[in-house]
C-alpha cells in the first residue's frame, strides 16, 4: 500500500482534520492543530507531506522518525502537532487495513472503561454551580474549571479571595459528591502560585493544572513540596524530550500530553510508559475534536496509569460546532455514567461525515484566543 494524498480541512469551531488517502482505497483521518495557529500547522502538514506521499503507511515508526529527525530542527507545537495528525491518520489506516481498533494493535485493553471529565465555567469561571448540576444529570461527577482570572506576578488578596470563593461555593453546594480540577492555565506566576495553592488546599481540588507555565517547570517540584494537591501539566510539552525534564525534576503527579500536539499516538504511548515508570498518572489533554479524542482513548485503553479523560462536549470554545458534529457514528462515543467505553470499530473508530467536513471547511474561522491585559496595561497570560 502507498500513501497518495494528504488533504487538510480547517473547521469550526477551531479544529483541523487531515485526510490521508492510499492507493488501496483505505483512508485515515487525524486532527493536527494548534488552537489559534491552525494555518501554521496546515502549512507544516503540507511541508511534511513530501516525506509521506509515496511511502508505505504501515511503517508508522519509520515515518515518525523521519518527520521528527529528518528536518534537523525538531519539536515545538507546530511541527509536533503536524506530526501528531499524520501519525493519528496512519494508525487509523493500519487499524482499518487489519480490521482492528488501534488499542488492539497496541496490545489490547488494560481497562474496561475510562472516566470522563467535563469543563464548566468558561474563561472566567461563572455559572459553575448550574453547569455542574446540568452535567450531573447526564452522569458526570468529575469536572474542570479555570482556577482564576488574569493574575499579576504579585496580585491582591481580593483576587486570591475571588478565586477561592468560587471553589468554596462548589464545595458548599456539592460537598465531596463531585471532584473538580482547577486549571491555572499558566495564568499564575510562581510567587502567586504559592499563595493561591496554599489558600485552595482546604478545599481539596482533585488537581491543579498548569500551576505555572511549562517554561517554568523547575517550579513544579517546589510547589509540590508545599501542597498535598496533585499538580498536573503537559498540554504545552510536545515530546518525550520535553517531558523527561519534568520526570527528572519531579513535582507533577498527573501528566497531560495532548494527542494532537505531542507527536500523536506513537509518541504519547511512549510518554505514558515513561510516566508509569515514575508512578505518574496519565490524563491526556483534549479540548479538541473527535479524532483527537479517539486518539486519546486509544492510549487510555492501553495505559494502566490513565486516570481520566478530558473531552470538549459543551466546552466554552465549541462555538459553531460541537464535539461529535462531524461524526456519523456518534453512538460509538456514548458516555455512560460518566465513562467512555471502548469501541470495536477499526482504526480510530471515527466515521467522518466527509460531506459536512468539506462544506464546513469553506467557512472555517481563524479562531484566536483573547489577548488579556492587567490593570496596568501589561499583557496577561490568558
Ligand atoms: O485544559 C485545557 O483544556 C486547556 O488549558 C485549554 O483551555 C487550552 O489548551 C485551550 O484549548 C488553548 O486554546
Ligand atoms: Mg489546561
Amino acid at each position: 500500500m502507498k500513501i497518495t494524498k494528504l488533504t487538510t480541512y480547517r473547521l469550526p469551531p477551531r479544529w483541523m482534520f487531515l485526510k490521508v488517502e492510499t492507493d488501496e482505497g483505505i483512508t485515515g483521518w487525524g486532527e493536527p492543530v494548534i488552537e489559534g495557529r491552525a494555518r501554521s500547522v496546515e502549512a507544516a502538514v503540507h511541508e511534511l507531506s513530501e516525506y509521506v506521499v509515496g511511502k508505505d503507511p504501515a511503517r508508522i515508526n519509520d515515518i515518525w522518525q523521519v518527520l521528527y529527525r529528518g528536518g534537523f530542527y525538531r519539536g515545538g507545537p507546530i511541527l509536533m502537532s503536524a506530526i501528531a495528525g499524520i501519525d493519528q491518520a496512519l494508525w487509523d489506516i493500519k487499524g482499518k487495513a487489519l480490521g482492528a481498533p488501534v488499542y488492539q494493535l497496541l496490545g489490547g485493553l488494560v481497562r474496561d472503561r475510562i472516566k470522563a471529565y467535563s469543563w464548566v465555567g468558561g474563561d472566567r469561571p461563572a455559572e459553575v454551580i448550574d453547569g455542574i448540576r446540568m452535567l450531573q444529570q447526564i452522569g458526570f461527577d468529575t469536572f474542570k474549571l479555570n482556577g482564576c482570572e488574569e493574575m499579576g506576578t504579585i496580585d491582591t488578596s481580593r483576587k486570591v479571595d475571588a478565586a477561592v470563593a468560587v471553589v468554596a461555593e462548589i464545595r458548599e453546594a456539592f460537598g465531596d459528591s463531585i471532584e473538580f480540577g482547577l486549571d491555572f492555565h499558566g495564568r499564575v506566576a510562581a510567587p502567586m502560585a504559592k499563595v493561591l495553592i496554599h489558600e485552595l488546599e482546604p478545599f481539596r481540588p482533585l488537581f491543579i493544572e498548569e500551576p505555572v507555565l511549562a517554561e517554568q517547570s523547575e517550579h513544579y517540584a517546589r510547589l509540590a513540596a508545599q501542597t498535598h494537591i496533585p499538580l498536573a501539566a503537559g498540554e504545552r510539552m510536545f515530546s518525550r524530550f520535553d517531558f523527561k525534564r519534568v520526570f527528572a525534576e519531579g513535582g507533577i503527579s498527573i501528566l497531560q500530553p495532548d494527542l494532537s500536539h505531542a507527536g500523536g499516538i506513537t509518541e504519547c504511548v511512549k510518554i505514558a510508559g515513561m510516566a508509569e515508570a515514575y508512578d505518574v498518572a496519565l490524563a491526556p489533554h483534549c479540548p479538541l475534536g473527535p479524532l483527537a479524542l479517539a486518539s486519546c482513548l486509544a492510549v487510555d485503553f492501553v495505559s494502566r496509569n490513565a486516570v481520566f479523560q478530558e473531552q470538549s462536549m459543551g466546552i466554552h470554545y465549541n462555538q459553531g460546532a460541537e464535539l461529535f458534529d462531524y461524526v456519523l457514528n456518534k453512538d460509538d462515543f456514548k458516555i455512560d455514567g460518566g465513562y467512555f467505553y471502548p469501541s470495536d470499530k477499526p482504526g480510530l473508530g471515527v466515521e467522518v461525515d466527509e460531506e459536512l467536513v468539506i462544506a464546513r471547511s469553506k467557512d472555517a474561522p481563524d479562531w484566536r484566543n483573547p489577548i488579556w491585559r492587567l490593570h496596568d496595561g501589561t499583557v496577561a497570560e490568558w
